[in-house]
């Protein structure tokens, strides 16, 4: 049977391309939309500032939106939230007590010692813990800030392989997209030229990793961060003229070995996540991908590899201060955002959690 869904936040960046997805993939049927009290009690395709490559699914333009309130919501299976992180707390919070389980791309929680933070392809074991969860309440699940999602995939490769990355030095360029459709980022402020700067960005991308590539401790059902002391991370995010797919620089050093090249090249091609061995329907063929060729990856040309789930890396190459440098690209609203969430929810199918 198909996995009833519902949309908080449809008209957003983030919203509009689960509509996409949910409409590509049998294993779901949208039954339900929310937005503002601006976009509320119109149909979708009346209130939406559609702004993808593809046109709106019919069936989605006819849907009312609603107010993000639980009772338009009760017929769900799973609530993905797309919205703002101004007011994704309170509403998923009401959603989560009235027992819907909520799969969230909002940042609110992501810290939450309770909650998962969850990129399906990196971590999908920590959705195991799940299974035992308060019944009285909806499961509430974080997927990660969307630079996070594309690097946690080849560490994690990695670290199963070679053991902990001790030391990480990041720069990332990131989409447009990524900011949002409200207000989002202006013409003037990101045309011919490049912004050093996105608020709170690089805090995710020292944190968030950490709980990703953390322990569980399965007495409380308490995800762990790594110790910062055990995992170093410093990041610097910017903001280019692209309009999906965030590229990212990334140097890593090795706790214990390091591996030749080869063996981290072999190790990134041969990766396998659970999504792939229990075939969820969203998983790509291949989670990560490796380019040889010496200017690759690029968003226009590989962000869509995988139809966006897949992360590709190129360039790796000795790095005179840590032990490695790579580059390696992810689509920020795919793997990023909507793509998780459908794949997470593909996987607590999968796993007989919901
Ligand atoms: N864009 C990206 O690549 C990623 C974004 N995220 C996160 O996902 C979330 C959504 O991001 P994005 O789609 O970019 O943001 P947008 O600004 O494009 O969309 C925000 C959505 O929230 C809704 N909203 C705003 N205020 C309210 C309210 N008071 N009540 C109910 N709904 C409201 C908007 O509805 P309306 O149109 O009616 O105003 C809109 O649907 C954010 O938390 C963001 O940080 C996470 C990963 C990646
Ligand atoms: N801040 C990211 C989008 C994102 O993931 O945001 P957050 O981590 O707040 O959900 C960007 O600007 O590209």
């Amino acid at each position: 049977m198909a996995i009833k869904a519902g949309v908080l936040g449809a008209t957003g960046s983030v919203g509009q391309r689960f509509i996409l997805l949910l409409e590509e993939n049998p294993e779901f049927e949208l039954v339900a939309l929310g937005a503002s009290k601006r976009s509320s009690g119109r149909a979708y395709g009346d209130v939406v500032a559609w702004k993808q490559t593809k046109p709106i699914p019919a069936q989605s333009s006819g849907l009312t939106v609603h107010e993000c309130s639980a009772v338009h919501f009760t017929s769900c299976d799973v609530v993905f939230s797309g919205l703002d992180s101004d007011v994704a707390g309170d509403i998923e919070e009401e959603f989560v007590n009235h027992g819907i389980n909520v799969i969230s791309n909002a940042k609110n929680y992501r810290q939450h010692p309770q909650v998962p933070l969850v990129v399906p392809t990196a971590n999908p074991e920590h959705l195991d813990h799940l299974a035992n969860h308060d019944k009285s309440k909806g499961i509430h699940i974080c997927i990660s800030n969307c630079s996070t999602a594309g690097l946690v995939v080849p560490l994690k490769a990695l670290q199963e392989k070679f053991g902990p990355i001790s030391h990480m030095m990041v720069t990332t360029m990131q989409a447009v997209s990524g900011a949002g459709f409200s207000p989002g980022v202006s013409s003037m402020d990101v045309l011919d030229n490049l912004v050093p700067y996105i608020g709170s960005e690089e805090d995710k991308l020292e944190m968030e990793p950490r709980k990703i590539l953390g322990d569980v401790d399965a007495s409380t059902g308490t995800f762990l961060h790594i110790p910062q002391d055990e995992f170093k991370i410093s990041a610097t995010t910017t903001r280019v003229a692209v309009i999906d797919g965030h590229t990212a620089s990334v140097s890593i050093k090795f706790a214990k070995n390091k591996p030749s090249k080869e063996e981290i090249i072999a190790t990134w091609r041969e990766y396998q996540s659970q999504c792939e061995l229990l075939k969820c329907k969203s998983a790509p063929e291949h989670a990560i991908v490796y380019l040889d060729q010496p200017d690759r990856p690029q968003p226009r040309l590989d962000r869509d590899t995988g139809n966006g789930y897949t992360v590709s890396c190129g360039r790796l190459r000795d790095d005179e201060v840590l032990d490695y440098k790579f580059v390696c690209l992810s689509h920020n609203t795919v793997l990023g955002a909507a793509g998780s969430g459908i794949l997470i929810a593909e996987l607590l199918k999968a796993k007989n959690i919901i």
